[in-house]
């Protein structure tokens, strides 16, 4: 039943070759304003209309040169979750009431009575009805929110309240600023709303603008056409075409040039991009979800961020807690990436003594979920048996040992990440991996000066 105006409409098909019958029944239906009533004397363009999926069908048991039967199985066939009324004259009572058994709804004899109970068949459907779709919206309820339990786990007060505002951003277009540390899941996140909303089946793209050099983020974001700028040896479509019709991730927005944030707006504005070296608009449906690790506010307070831009992205804002802020939540997860790892390597599932899980819990992890994952995965590898003991847990020395000087947690993961620069001749990548942070924290953190780069020997 479609919704209008906030009432629901209940589409109504009469099937009556009786002109007078046919007038008397659209009449009585009619006198409720949200029944959409439409009379038909010929089968042949009645089910040529079933398409439209009426509510209800009143179907004449006997019209002349067809069998009841036969249109209604037709309509079982052509639109299954129609419920068919069959009106019936007092001949054929016995035959319409052998309908109910072949998939009628309920039956009506014509007589002084037809009227009342016409209507007291049409309410019991009509009820029927919205009992159906409530059901259905409660089966999908239950089942997005088993689904993301097995992905974004935590029974902690914040990452309850995230799965509240996951499902809110899922089920509606709402702008979306996704925060938190490296690694606390921002991308997972963007990633598990598209895959709950009405865009699911179309691409969720990720452009992780801190990674890409400023001069080529323009026409990766955008596309450009052949000969554009020196380099352009064809033309090349950019993310926003890619992720027609889906979610569009744009990672570490913070990072983004003036210039850019300009362009940015106006497409969000406009909904259509133009390639670089064109002059032609190409309209795009995209969803655009952000994240950063800044305070955007600050940004726009300190002229880095345009408050333009920054008052068009806001909408609803997610912040992920860190990891050694979500408590026990910590081992929910622990043990689903290790669940998950075993899966995928074909290992018997395992699981961590308690003495295991003490150890995790010891650990401050600047890195985050990636970083667990990592130790996690590791830990899997190493152990001998099916339970997880603390000697299969490599923790990183850094946040351990040097836990009694007076430092801050960020003066402590720049040390560590200084350390590492400077043993592995100051190759991000490298130090990216071997950290398991994103490069593109590295680079935020040489750009801030809170750590430094070397020449590479
Ligand atoms: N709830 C979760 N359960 C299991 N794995 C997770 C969860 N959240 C994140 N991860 C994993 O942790 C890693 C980091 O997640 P993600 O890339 O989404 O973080 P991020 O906040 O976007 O990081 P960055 O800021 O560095 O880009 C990924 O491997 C991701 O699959």
């Amino acid at each position: 039943m479609p919704v209008t105006n906030n009432k629901l409409r209940t589409k109504i098909f009469v099937l009556e070759d009786d002109l007078w019958y046919s007038q008397f029944l659209s009449y009585h239906l009619s006198l409720d304003e949200t029944h959409e009533v439409v009379t038909f004397g010929s089968v042949n363009e009645f089910l040529h209309n079933l398409t439209n999926a009426p509510d209800i069908v009143t179907l004449d048991y006997h019209l002349p040169g067809y069998d009841g039967e036969m249109i209604l199985n037709r309509i079982l066939e052509l639109s299954p979750n129609t419920y068919t009324i069959v009106i019936s004259g007092q001949e054929d009572i016995s035959k319409a009431v052998n309908t109910i058994k072949q998939g009628a709804y309920d039956y009506i004899v014509k007589n002084e009575h037809t009227k009342e109970r016409l209507w007291s068949i049409v309410e019991k459907v009509k009820e029927h009805i919205t009992l159906k779709n409530e059901i259905e919206a409660l089966r999908k309820e239950v089942y997005q929110k088993q689904e993301m339990g097995k992905e974004i786990v935590g029974s902690s007060e914040p990452i309850q309240k995230i799965f509240k505002l996951v499902q809110k951003a899922a089920s509606t277009s709402i702008n979306l600023v996704i925060t938190g540390e490296t690694g606390t899941g921002k991308e997972f996140t963007a990633k598990a709303i598209h895959q709950r909303s009405n865009r699911a089946k179309k691409p969720f793209v990720t452009v992780n603008i801190s990674a890409i050099p400023g001069k080529l983020l323009e026409s990766e974001l955008f596309g450009n056409e052949e000969g554009a700028f020196a380099g352009a040896t064809h033309q090349q479509i950019g993310r926003f075409e890619e992720a027609q019709g889906g979610t569009l991730f744009l990672d570490e927005i913070g990072e983004l040039g003036f210039d850019l944030q300009v362009r940015l707006l106006r497409v969000l504005e406009e909904r259509e991009i133009v390639r670089v070296g064109s002059i032609t608009p190409i309209p795009v449906d995209v969803r655009v979800v952000v994240s950063t690790h800044r305070n955007l506010l600050e940004e726009v307070r300190m002229g880095h961020f345009r408050e333009d831009l920054y008052y068009h992205l806001l909408g609803m804002q997610i912040h992920l807690p860190p990891l050694r802020e979500r408590g026990h939540d910590l081992l929910l997860i622990a043990q689903k990436v290790l669940q998950a790892f075993c899966e995928q390597n074909n290992m018997p599932a395992k699981s961590f003594t308690t003495n295991a899980q003490k150890k995790l819990l010891q650990h401050t992890y600047p890195g985050n979920i990636r970083e667990l994952k990592a130790i996690v995965e590791l830990a899997a590898v190493l152990s001998e048996a099916i339970h997880i003991t603390p000697e299969d847990i490599q923790l990183p020395e850094s946040t351990l040992s040097q836990i009694s000087e007076e430092k801050t947690l960020d003066e402590y993961i720049a040390d560590t990440v200084q350390k590492y620069l400077e043993k592995y001749n100051y190759n991000v990548m490298c130090v990216a991996d071997k950290l398991k942070i994103g490069k593109s924290t590295i680079y935020r953190m040489i750009r801030k000066k809170e750590v430094y780069m070397a020449e590479r020997k």
